[in-house]
């Protein structure tokens, strides 16, 4: 087990959970939320999408077009193409350099098949009744009642709203950074092309689907992809178009990360500073989505169900919307609510990870991206925090402060490097990690 120092003792400024009361509730709130108003390669670590289920293809069709230069009809002319055929389709439309964007820049007005994702088990699992959304936790509050409602968010939904963090980022942030990517995943084709490729050597890569090679099906993404983390790309691999940018949101989300790790640590009775000594801000690796508007939105997916296997993860989405967490509520019914876009509100979530070392006090909830009819492109950007001390004789688990005799631990302690190996080991079904080191 990692060592921790002993939690600090409590200040003037920072109760303890259990020392302060509930959180005062305004109206419209319920325990302490409030919700929003609507209005009407190793070295990488790959958190990203390599989180995949098991889809089996649906049969797939054959294509009109056969032109097999064309990475478009390529992709299409999947259809009756035996594995090896598809291997080498997908080949091709990664060997075009321009990810799906370059799909649509070349007027698919269908999905590919390669793309084409079955309902799989998730057809049974229904939308939210309206009004339901994941908790907004706001962080101006005295630090004790932000704490207790980021504890009880992130155990009843493992997800929530961050609002009202101007103290620690600039106004014009995270949209700033929303706008350069997108500047980027716009920029014509031949200009994007020449940052296109798989490899982290640098620490920075753009590709459509990092899990391309290895998923059934492939989905409507292309990805930015830069560690931060323990150790650092070579910033000037990053795209200029986007670098300064990118870099400014870098640091910016970082101060987000200590708030919304000291929250959770004091959430869980420790010191604000528990899970910042467990070098859980130093492992880093920040993702640029674009999901490109797309011809039939219900036959593809963004980002299909997944839970995120680090400990924190700090999400910044623009106006589009189709992200969807997957809630189960106390009756054991289960549905998947939008997480919209709420301007001023960045996404947090809770990683498998965290689940652990709170011993499942906090739960890491599955989550996906669904496509839509909008004729706009969709921008996020995700930054995963994991822990950066790497060493052999570093162990992570469930957190000594929180184990006891009457509350054993659930899980047993691993060093990143096993940590590392199950993850990309890992069967495809989702809690795979967690259940692989479960006691
Ligand atoms: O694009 C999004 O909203 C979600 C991204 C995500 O879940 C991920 O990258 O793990
Ligand atoms: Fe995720």
């Amino acid at each position: 087990m990692m060592r921790l120092s002993p939690p600090p003792p409590v200040t003037s400024r920072y109760l303890t959970v259990a020392e302060h009361p509930r959180p005062v509730l305004r109206s419209g709130t319920r325990r302490g939320f409030y919700q929003p108003r609507w209005g009407k390669d190793k070295e990488s670590f790959q958190l990203d999408t390599a989180h995949t289920r098991p889809f089996r293809l649906r049969p797939l069709y054959p294509s009109k077009s056969t032109d097999a230069r064309n990475p478009t009809t390529m992709a299409s002319s999947a259809a009756a193409a035996p594995d090896s055929g598809r291997a080498a389709l997908l080949k091709a439309f990664d060997e075009s350099r321009t990810g799906v964007r370059g799909l649509v820049e070349s007027g698919v007005s269908a999905v590919p098949d390669l793309f084409v994702h079955p309902e799989g088990p998730y057809a049974s699992v229904p939308l939210a009744p309206p009004g339901v959304s994941i908790p907004v936790v706001d962080l101006s509050l005295p630090a004790p009642l932000a704490a207790a409602a980021a504890a009880e968010a992130a155990r009843d939904w493992g997800f929530f709203y961050l609002v009202n963090y101007d103290a620690i980022v600039p106004s014009d942030y995270p949209a700033r950074a929303l706008a350069a990517v997108r500047a980027f995943h716009e920029l014509p084709a031949p200009e994007r092309s020449t940052h296109y490729g798989r490899a982290m050597g640098g620490g920075v890569s753009y590709s459509s689907n990092v899990d391309l090679f290895r998923s059934p099906a492939a989905s409507w993404r292309d990805t930015i992809q830069l560690m931060f983390g323990p150790t650092r790309c070579e910033t000037e691999l990053i795209p200029p178009v986007c670098r300064s940018e990118i870099l400014e949101w870098e640091a910016h989300s970082a101060a987000v990360g200590r708030a919304v790790m000291a929250l959770l640590s004091q959430g869980l009775g420790l010191g604000e500073t528990a899970l910042e000594e467990t070098s859980c801000l130093e492992g880093k690796l920040m993702v640029c989505h674009y999901y490109p508007v797309c011809p039939e939105p219900d036959r593809t997916m963004g980002l299909v169900p997944h839970t995120d296997p680090g400990v924190v993860t700090v999400l910044a989405q623009d106006g589009v919307g189709g992200l969807q967490v997957k809630h189960t509520t106390e009756d054991g019914e289960s549905y998947w609510v939008d997480a919209k876009p709420v301007p001023g509100a960045l996404v947090i979530n809770v990683g498998d990870l965290l689940q652990m070392m709170s011993n499942d006090t906090y739960k890491s909830v599955e989550h996906r991206v669904v496509m839509n009819s909008r004729e706009e492109a969709r921008v996020s950007v995700a930054v995963f925090y994991n822990p950066g001390k790497r060493g052999e004789s570093v162990f992570y688990g469930p957190l000594p402060g929180l184990v006891s005799s009457e509350n054993p631990p659930k899980y047993r302690s691993f060093t990143m490097s096993e940590f590392m190996g199950a993850f990309f080991k890992r069967d495809l079904a989702s809690k795979a990690l967690i259940e692989h080191f479960k006691l």
